[in-house]
């Protein structure tokens, strides 16, 4: 069994640190990247898997210590699994509101039976910058694309996401319930497992 303290995030978005100390608990503490350099690295792959990978090596090599990144995204049926790996940089780098509002209205003729869609979370976790074997879990959430935005909590593309198992928007949950049934709780709940601390 691997057993970390700390382990440095891999990522600039605090929604993200949030989510995953609140579902790791006190056993290991997540430092964010940010305490060591605010240079983003540029998420060059073509998968959710490279760039989880790409990012935490970036981030174990900062801070000499262990690390964890998390490559997320949202892919709508309709758009053919887009915007995806590019759902940060979806309208451009212009941030959550101008992502959302663009995600409107790209789909703002497509009737509700073709909204489908599916957040993914990629989760990877090196012990050094050159680990040869990251270990990788992943999660998927089914849902829905809204036709308006609800709901105040979370982050990013939250007021958009219907959540069939709740009958609400994924914004509309509270962080505690979304941290039970997210994507980025089944990759916490099987990293969890990998780490021996389920
Ligand atoms: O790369 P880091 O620094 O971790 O932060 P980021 O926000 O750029 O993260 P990603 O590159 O993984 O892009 C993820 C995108 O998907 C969105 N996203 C991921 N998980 C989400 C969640 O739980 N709820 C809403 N939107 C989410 C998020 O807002 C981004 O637009
Ligand atoms: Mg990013």
């Amino acid at each position: 069994m691997m057993t970390f303290q700390q382990i440095v995030l891999a990522s600039h978005n605090a929604g993200k640190l949030k989510e995953l100390q609140a579902m790791l608990g006190d056993t290991v503490q997540l430092r964010s990247i940010g305490e060591f350099s605010s240079v983003e690295p540029e998420e060059t792959g073509l998968s959710f898997v490279e760039n989880a990978i790409l990012k935490a090596r970036n981030a174990a090599r900062i801070s000499g210590m262990p690390a964890l990144a998390d490559d997320s995204g949202l892919a709508v049926d309709f758009l053919g699994g887009a915007p995806g790996i590019y759902s940060a940089r979806y309208a451009d780098g212009k941030g959550d509101a101008a992502n959302n509002a663009k995600l409107l209205d790209v789909l703002k003729d497509v009737p509700q039976e073709q909204r489908g869609a599916q957040f993914v979370c990629v989760l990877a976790l090196v012990r050094h910058a050159d680990d040869p074997l990251p270990i990788l879990c992943e999660g998927l959430w089914h849902g829905r694309i809204l036709s308006e935005a609800s709901g105040e909590h979370g982050f990013g593309y939250d007021p958009l996401f219907w959540v069939p198992e709740r009958n609400c928007s994924s914004a509309e949950l509270s962080p505690a319930d979304k941290n039970q049934i997210s994507h980025r709780a089944r990759a916490m709940s099987l990293l969890r497992q990998r780490l021996g601390l389920a």
